[in-house]
């Protein structure tokens, strides 16, 4: 369990805060320490299904505004211009870090219960960063990191020779780890929901900070749910917290973050959610690759590094070859295997081009297709599979016991969340490995029983 420690020791009632603004919290609905994820909202007492948890009304959340009139809102804008869109939470952490700085900031309360540290892997050590051993990951945490080493640059450029009455950040200095704080509040805690309606009646998507809300913990099997509602007799609209199921006495409130892989929870939630059912491992679709795990399966003279024209036909359909390729493909996960790689697989392994052609190609991606191109196909395919888990699982360089063996020693934070990281992500494979012996087994028994 972590408690990080908020921006200051003793923060305002948040609670009180949003009832004084005109939200409503159930009189049951309170913030506690006793959970293992940190602070959260817990039940004192039972909450019938489809009752009003918490309601904000519209000038609560924060969002990314910015009043380009002045001096301070201007800079503010250009600089968020620079932020890439996949970063986002960037965005708001500018306004987040802006009000952090402003005395007297309407949403002081709020931003003062905040937690004063964040457990994403920007804030890991180099160390523990090689000890997440997932190269698209640690992919993903330079990228962040560079992103923000730059950034600080132009940001210190943005405010240099600016008057104190221009700072957006009341003169206070912001550097690469005051950003990374703002964007990790923001990944951690902001909700993408609808922001305005457009003239085209569709609404745009934005994210926002949900003060009281965003002490709600993830659960994939959560207890309540976020709805927006239109604000009787008027426009604006209300965000409110909904009981999905009854509560009872001491229940934490748990809301779904998403249907993420443990990519996401770690690097914008900083946490890894066991045996995730979303969770998967990222492969690239190789002709030389595939030859290696098809041999290694038992399959003699594949042809994965130099297809028939038709199969190349097929394989650029699936965008695995050709210009506009997309050669990632992903094993586990709720489809266990993806379809293109699964198609791709079916369809090089089998030299029957008419029976192939037969079939749609969504067919041939889905796994309850039984066997379409005959079981003996179906077998190499599985096996070819299996033998790519092996593959992949020995690019780790530790195994799950030693993982397992490593974390009872005891470790800082950082470096448990990275090893809990890297046993899901072997576990993911193992699963998989598990998954499709069963189902090899099952054919090789049809095809003697049949033989
Ligand atoms: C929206 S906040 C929830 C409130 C937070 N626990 C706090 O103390 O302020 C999200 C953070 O809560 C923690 N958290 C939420 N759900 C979790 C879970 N299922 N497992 C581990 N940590 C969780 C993580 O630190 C995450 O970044």
């Amino acid at each position: 369990a972590s408690y990080p420690t908020r921006l200051v020791p003793h923060p305002p009632d948040l609670v009180k805060w949003v009832k004084k603004e005109g939200g409503f919290v159930h009189e049951a609905v309170k913030i506690a320490q006793d959970t293992t994820f940190g602070l959260g909202l817990v039940a004192s007492g039972e909450i019938p299904k489809g009752s009003d948890l918490i309601v904000l009304p519209d000038h609560v959340p924060l969002k990314f505004h910015s009043d380009r009139q002045d001096v301070a809102g201007s800079v503010l804008l250009h600089l968020s211009h620079q932020v890439p869109e996949e970063l986002w939470a960037m965005k708001l952490g500018l306004k987040l870090l802006q009000e952090r700085a402003k005395v007297g900031s309407f949403w002081w309360p709020y931003i003062s219960n905040l937690p004063e540290t964040y457990s994403v892997p920007i804030f890991f050590t180099g160390e523990d960063i090689k000890n997440l051993q997932y190269a698209p990951l640690l992919y993903q945490v330079n990228k962040r990191c560079r992103f923000l080493l730059e950034f600080e640059q132009e940001v210190k450029n943005g405010l240099k020779n600016l008057k104190l009455s221009e700072h957006p950040f009341g003169g206070q200095d912001v550097d690469a780890s005051s950003l990374g704080w703002a964007m990790s509040a923001v990944s951690s805690r902001a909700f993408r929901l609808y922001g305005k309606k457009l003239p085209d009646g569709t609404c745009s998507d934005i994210p926002m900070m949900l003060p009281l809300i965003d002490m709600c913990n993830h659960s994939f099997d959560p207890n309540a749910q976020i709805v927006q509602e239109q604000d009787v007799g008027s426009s604006k609209m209300l965000i409110k917290v909904v009981a999905e199921k009854d509560i009872k006495q001491n229940d934490p409130l748990l809301l779904n973050y998403g249907c993420l892989s443990n990519d996401f929870f770690l690097l914008d939630y900083g946490f890894v959610v066991p045996s995730n059912p979303y969770d998967y491992i990222e492969l690239k679709y190789d002709g030389a690759l595939m030859d290696a795990a098809s041999m290694a399966a038992g399959v003699s003279s594949p042809n994965f590094s130099a297809p028939a024209p038709w199969q190349r036909q097929v394989l650029s359909q699936l965008k695995l070859d050709g210009e506009a390729s997309n050669v990632k493909v992903i094993i586990g996960g709720p489809e266990l295997v993806e379809g293109r790689l699964l198609s791709a697989l079916r369809v090089i392994l089998s030299n029957d081009m008419e029976l192939v052609q037969r079939y749609d190609l969504n067919i041939l991606k889905s796994l309850s297709a039984e066997a379409p191109l005959g079981v003996a196909n179906e077998v190499a395919v599985f096996r070819t599979i299996i033998a790519l888990c092996v593959i992949a699982l020995g690019h780790f360089p530790t195994k799950i016991m030693d993982d397992e063996s490593q974390m009872k020693q005891g470790v800082p934070v950082s470096t448990e969340l990275a090893i809990q990281f890297r046993i899901q992500k072997k576990s993911v494979i193992i699963d998989v490995m598990r998954d499709l012996t069963k189902r090899v087994k099952v054919l090789s028994s049809k095809e003697t029983s049949t033989a």
